[in-house]
């Protein structure tokens, strides 16, 4: 029987998904399992590690069941993650010291803010390509450091592992044999070169890192280790790593300079492609590894949004106006405008281009007609918003037009919010047929050491558009959409 299928796990920060591939990137069946949030206090966001396992082992065995093929048919697995999400465990029994400090948790900003008064901004961001902000690994590492007793001198003394979701996911598929991550997930913890491709002892020093709790650092293809037969009752090797975004812009084969993707989840994350230079922007977005392979790196521009999806999710589960995130789009069609409300969704500050902590999230505009329509209406229009600070920002770094925009996420299924966005950025929209772009790029990953594909260049001939979404928007409408969403973020922002 030949191990022709590629197993990709994507633990995302609101689900945990397994997807079995063939070898022409084709989903054979998917598994899934809804992940539980903790806001233990304003602005903090946690996840339980052990949920975090169980769900990753299940939705394995799920989906191999589902396909109902023998795991002899495996050939590889590839790993894709929420990145930046923070955790601490003990190399010795491998139990977590503290829950997963998420991507999303503000707790940091004060240290953050105390750095930067102390002027290493311009350093860390000339070696890392991005902020000082509470979003990145490296102060919320030092805070578990510093806050579960007797953690920072039992860090020291080697007694400790820290690593970002696919390094715990690793370790525990191995069985504790291996603590490794990628270079695209090394890349957004703000202890790692983009020159040197390496963890940099300076910014080590400056946060207060001992070397010690330090994975190895891979490239995104290549031998991680090999999960053990507990899994699924026979070893499969890990060929494939990187942060899900990265794996998003290789699964949407945005492998040339120029070419861009964005996925519509929690957050919102758009990508482009710089080629092999780590050219600084000048608009306040981040420059980070897009993949490294055989020791060569890639570079992209990155604007990262905290809510997109996560607004709808707060407007099913927080104020029940909606049953389900599908049923948002009736509520946008239903209506001509908003009437002028806007929903900025600062509920743990603002991303790029803004990068404000402290910023909080508000509706405007509100009038004795606004109903939950037009609430919900305004949600989603904030997320094309969002989009739109950053391809100007994107625009005017790369100094050319820009031709076409890939979207995927769970977003995207919404037709009515991709024809908005087309509208709002003035830029053709395109929705590929596989949308789970950051699995398919994990098993791509996985697929190219295992020797399924001959070079990364196959996805791009493998990649098939669904459907596109032109813009149709009358231009002084749109601005005028967009100047009242300008407004609306004055109004929000902190200090
Ligand atoms: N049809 C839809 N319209 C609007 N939002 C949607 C729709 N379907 C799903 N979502 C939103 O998309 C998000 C889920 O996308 P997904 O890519 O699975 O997220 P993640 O990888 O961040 O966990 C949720 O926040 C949900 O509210
Ligand atoms: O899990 P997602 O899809 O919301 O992605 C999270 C990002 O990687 C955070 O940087």
């Amino acid at each position: 029987m030949p191990a022709d299928l590629i197993l990709a796990i994507d633990q995302g920060t609101t689900s945990t998904r397994a997807i079995l591939f063939d070898a022409n990137g084709r989903p054979l069946a998917t598994a899934q399992r809804e992940l539980p949030q903790h806001y233990p206090a304003d602005g903090q966001v946690e996840h339980e590690p052990e949920d975090i396992w169980r769900d990753t082992v299940a939705v394995c065995r799920d989906v191999v069941d589902q396909a109902g093929v023998a795991a002899a048919r495996v050939a590889a697995m590839g790993i894709t993650n929420q990145r930046e999400t923070t955790l601490v465990w003990d190399r010795r029994t491998g139990e977590a010291l503290h829950p997963a400090i998420v991507w999303q948790d503000r707790r940091t900003a004060g240290l953050c803010q105390a750095l930067r008064r102390e002027g290493a901004e311009a350093m860390v961001r000339q070696r890392t390509g991005l902020l000082l902000d509470p979003y990145f690994s490296a102060t919320k590492l030092a805070w578990i450091l510093d806050t579960v007793p007797g953690a920072r001198a039992r860090a020291e003394a080697g007694e400790l592992a820290f690593g970002t979701i696919d390094c715990f996911l690793l370790w525990r598929l191995t069985g504790g044999q291996v603590h490794a991550t990628d270079a695209t997930n090394a890349a957004r913890t703000l202890l790692f070169n983009l020159e040197t491709l390496d963890w940099d002892p300076e910014l080590l020093r400056l946060f207060g890192i001992p070397a010690a709790v330090l994975p190895r650092v891979l490239d995104n293809a290549g031998a991680f280790g090999v999960a053990t037969a507990d899994l699924l009752g026979r070893p499969i090797p890990v060929l494939g790593m990187a942060g899900d975004q990265q794996a998003a812009a290789i699964g949407q084969a945005c492998l040339t300079p120029g070419m861009i993707k964005s996925t519509y989840g929690t957050g919102c994350f758009a990508l482009i492609n710089i080629g092999d230079t780590p050219r600084p922007s000048n608009h306040r977005l981040l420059t980070t590894l897009a993949y490294r392979l055989d020791g060569r790196a890639s570079y992209a521009l990155e604007g990262s949004i905290f809510v997109a999806g996560a607004a709808v999710q707060w407007l099913r589960d927080g104020l029940k106006l909606i049953p389900d995130a599908a049923s948002s789009q009736g509520h946008a069609q239903a209506l001509a405008d908003t009437g002028g409300v806007y929903l900025v969704p600062a509920f743990t500050g603002l991303g790029a281009p803004y990068w404000d902590p402290d910023a909080r999230g508000a509706i405007l505009g509100l009038t004795r007609d606004s109903g939950i329509s037009h609430i919900v209406r305004a949600a989603l229009e904030s997320v094309c918003y969002q989009t739109r600070d950053l391809m100007d920002a994107m625009a005017a770094d790369s100094g050319c037009a820009l031709t076409a925009l890939r979207v995927d996420g769970g977003m995207v299924a919404n037709d009515w919010l991709m024809q908005f966005l087309a509208d709002q950025l003035d830029l053709t929209v395109e929705r590929p047929a596989v949308t789970e772009t950051t699995a398919l790029g994990a098993a791509f990953l996985a697929g190219l050491a295992a020797g399924l594909f001959p070079g990364l260049d196959a996805i791009s001939t493998l990649w098939r558009e669904e459907r596109r979404f032109e813009p149709a928007a009358d231009l002084a409408a749109r601005e005028r959409l967009y100047d009242g969403w300008k407004r609306a973020v004055g109004r929000v922002r902190g200090g």
